[in-house]
């Protein structure tokens, strides 16, 4: 199935081992906190739909900070993935997947990249041409074991865990040929974020990233 993504779900996939979600509250956090990662080695942004602030500092991250490759989490159906698009979002991901936002992310300009947790929903996302799929919540739906076991009958599927992932557990994610990158939130923590310590935030972006390579 030919999609007219300016990004391929590959693209973002292979840009890192390590995606940040981020929960972001503040607008005025949105430029210094995705330079203080890309500071630290990371590139993919992930900023969830779930704080009123999100589409602003989507816009704000797409318009001034042009290292980034910014992306929109917790999309959930076609109208959010229509929004984020029209914030500068390169990249939508859903912790879950509809039909609906299935067909929504085909017929769209951004990659969307479903989340599932089962054999069924990871078929289903096939089906529509998809081969690259958020795994959530990781840990709490089988971890490591799981996505191992799925990359029997699904080699070629491509995932990118999140939920539950930290960093005693991240590198055993990474090791799994099916898994390209994985994502979470424990590379900032509220309180930096909140308190604006930036330099702590590029610190563990850096950790993070040096323990992958
Ligand atoms: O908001 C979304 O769209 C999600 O899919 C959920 C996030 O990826 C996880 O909540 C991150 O999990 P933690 O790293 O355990 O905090």
């Amino acid at each position: 199935m030919t999609k007219n993504w300016k990004i391929t779900s590959e693209e973002i996939f292979s840009q890192g081992p390590i995606v940040p979600v981020l929960v972001v509250k503040d607008v005025e956090h949105a430029v210094p906190l995705a330079k203080a990662l890309i500071a630290g080695g990371i590139r993919v942004l992930e900023v969830t739909l779930r704080t009123p602030a999100a589409l602003d500092v989507i816009a704000k991250i797409a318009k001034e900070v042009p290292d980034a490759l910014i992306g929109a989490g917790t999309v959930t159906n076609r109208a959010q993935l229509k929004q984020v698009e029209a914030a500068g979002a390169m990249f939508a991901i859903s912790p879950g997947m509809t039909p609906d936002l299935l067909e929504a992310g085909n017929e769209g300009c951004i990659a969307l990249i479903p989340g599932i947790s089962s054999i069924s929903e990871l078929m289903k996302g096939l089906d529509h041409g998809y081969t690259h799929f958020k795994f959530f919540p990781a840990e709490a739906s089988g971890g490591v074991k799981a996505l191992k076991a799925i990359g029997g009958p699904f080699p070629d599927v491509a995932f990118c865990p999140t939920g539950g992932i930290s960093p005693s557990n991240y590198l055993e994610y990474l090791a799994l040929p099916n898994v390209r990158c994985a994502g979470g939130s424990w590379l900032v923590p509220d309180g930096a974020l909140e308190n604006g310590e930036w330099d702590k935030i590029t610190e563990l972006a850096k950790q993070a990233v040096a323990g992958a390579q």
